[in-house]
């Protein structure tokens, strides 16, 4: 359960109190997530979430993040819109923690997505990259390969604790990335945490997207190599080709990639496989185990990762055939 700050009855009412949304009439902790703490809260007018900014999440970095919202709900995209204060506020602060409220998403999140999933999923991460397109603000990938080395530097002491030989395995790794990673890709906003359990379905059609609180101006095509890395492996750790088909028919039906893009796949999921093994690295060793969080596995990733480096064309992802 993510919830790291507790808020008060009080306090939550008078936070409330300063939108015009109703008075509070109910609220409790949220079970999933990791990062933040989210609490669903009910008013006179309906169902609102609460996000209060924890570690990982600079306070520099929410304009762009709330902003962001704003600017894809404008542009049709299903996803939270900021509540605005009575004093056109919608970041503020409660519990000593960065704070904002943000409307409810009907749907449900995807344990097992299906190859329809994978295909809703695919059109709609190139709607977002449309949208995000006239996006005014930019900020930089702070999880791409400096990042990572930092995190590196961090995990790397008691990484074999976590996994035997993991250290010497992710410093391979980085040094092929640090030679190899792309360059002069397409470039615009991306998501860069679209997992399954930040895109919500009805009736098997994505009702909408949340949890924008890694978006930052990167590659494109990362972006898709996040997706590929998290919707198109069974549970056994193969790689479906059909789900990877789906999604990525669905997202050229939208905007079409380029071979530049293509071609760069395999590496770029490997940069992706590499950066969700070293923040669960990270989170595994750093997590207070008093703290209502399900932290997530990192052996999944590295077992992503080495799948990835025995690719050795994008043709073994059955790419080039769509
Ligand atoms: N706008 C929303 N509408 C409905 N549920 C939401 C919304 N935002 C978050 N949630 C719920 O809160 C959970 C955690 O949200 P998320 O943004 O993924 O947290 P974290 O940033 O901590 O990972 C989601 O899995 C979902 O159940
Ligand atoms: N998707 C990341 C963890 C971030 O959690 P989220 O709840 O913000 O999606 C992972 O799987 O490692």
């Amino acid at each position: 359960m993510a919830v790291y700050t507790d808020v008060s009855d009080e306090e939550l009412e008078s936070f409330i109190a300063s939108y015009d949304i109703g008075a509070l009439t109910s609220f409790k902790g949220i079970a999933e997530g990791v990062e933040n703490s989210n609490y669903l809260v009910h008013t006179g007018s309906g169902r609102y979430i609460l996000t209060l900014y924890e570690k990982r999440v600079r306070p520099d970095d929410l304009p762009y993040f709330l902003a962001l919202m704003e600017h894809l709900a404008a542009r049709g995209l299903s996803c939270p819109l900021p509540v605005h204060d009575r004093e056109g506020r919608t970041l503020r602060e409660l519990a000593g923690r960065p704070a904002a409220l943000i409307s409810f998403l009907e749907g449900l999140s995807l344990r097992r997505p299906g190859i329809e999933h994978c295909a809703g999923l695919g059109q709609v991460l190139a709607q977002f990259h449309i949208a995000g397109a006239d996006f005014p603000m930019a900020r930089g990938n702070d999880l791409s390969l400096p990042g990572w080395q930092a995190l590196y530097d961090d995990v790397k002491e008691n990484a074999d604790t976590v996994i035997p030989g993991l250290k010497d395995e992710i410093a391979r790794e980085l040094a092929h990335l640090e030679t190899h990673w792309a360059t002069g890709l397409p470039v615009g906003v991306i998501h860069a945490d679209l997992f399954p359990d930040n895109v919500f379905f009805l009736d098997d059609k994505v009702s909408g997207l949340i949890d924008f609180y890694f978006a930052c101006n990167d590659m494109l095509a990362y972006d898709v190599a996040v997706c590929l890395n998290a919707w198109c492996f069974e549970p056994d750790a193969s790689f479906n080709v059909t789900k990877r088909r789906a999604m990525l028919q669905a997202y050229e039906l939208e905007r079409p990639l380029t071979e530049a893009e293509l071609a760069a796949l395999p590496l770029l999921a490997r940069g992706a496989a590499l950066r969700f093994l070293l923040t669960r690295t990270y989170d595994w060793l750093n997590t207070d185990a008093n703290a209502l969080v399900k932290t997530k596995d990192p052996a999944e990733y590295l077992r992503k990762l080495r799948f990835h480096q025995r690719v050795t064309s994008y043709r073994d992802y059955g790419l080039g055939e769509h």
